[in-house]
């Protein structure tokens, strides 16, 4: 099955999402607020894009059960995901200004990027491989952290959000479809963009411990000089 074949290849991967400091600190309670605060204003531009990406493709495919279910999936998304996220926003203070004033991050425009480069090389099927890592990922994280919480109220409600029973449903739901849309003749393709998604999925996390954003550093002028 293609979604075995998927989560071997990427086990490394993921085990580094899973062991990474953001999520060990948020686990631990010492995550910085300022750390979650920025996270969660990149991940609303992700999942704004998430959500289009979802209803792109439906567009531009001709089976109905891919259409019915992307297009359930963009609307359970406006609904659910990011509804959750505006409580968190009130409980941060963070405002609709300060959100629209912070554009994408260099790695988040690069992940979001990655997929709209999917749906265009790869059609319907490219954008399902390029989108499941999220559900599947996200869950796994949140079943692992489930055992011992977090101390911190806003992290164990952002634990409480992966580790629901609506949510584990959705996961299943693009599992299957992933599989559905996976033929020999696609395989390879789906499992490069499956892989470079995860990828985006760990320096996520990155991202946000170094605040990432466009400014030309010290650090990246210099490297960008050495390659030139
Ligand atoms: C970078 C990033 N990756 C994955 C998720 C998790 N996620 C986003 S949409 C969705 C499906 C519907 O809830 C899930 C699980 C996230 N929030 N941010």
């Amino acid at each position: 099955m293609f979604t075995d074949q998927a989560h071997a290849q990427t086990q490394a991967l993921w085990d580094a999402s899973k062991r990474h400091p953001f999520i060990t600190q948020l686990q631990a309670g010492t995550l910085p607020a300022a750390t979650f605060r920025y996270y969660l204003i990149q991940d609303h531009h992700y999942l704004h894009e998430f959500g289009k990406l979802h209803d792109l493709a439906a567009d531009q495919s001709h089976d109905p059960r891919v259409v019915n279910q992307l297009r359930a999936g963009a609307a359970s998304l406006r609904d659910g995901e990011i509804a959750v996220r505006q409580t968190f926003f009130d409980r941060l203070n963070i405002t609709p200004a300060e959100v629209a004033a912070v554009t994408a991050a260099p790695t988040c425009y690069a992940y979001i990027s990655h997929i709209y480069r999917a749906l265009l090389t790869a059609g319907p099927a490219g954008a399902v491989a390029g989108l499941l890592p999220c559900y599947w990922l996200y869950a796994e994280i949140g079943q692992a952290l489930a055992g011992t919480g977090s101390p911190v109220p806003i992290y164990q409600s952002w634990i409480d959000t992966y580790n629901a029973d609506d949510y584990t449903g959705a996961m299943h739901d693009q599992l299957a479809l992933a599989n559905y849309v996976a033929t020999p003749a696609n395989t390879d393709a789906l499992l490069a963009i499956f892989k470079k998604s995860s990828w985006y999925e760990l320096q996520f996390w990155q991202m946000a411990l170094d605040q990432e954003d466009w400014s030309i550093t010290d650090a990246n002028a210099a490297s960008a000089f050495s390659r030139h």
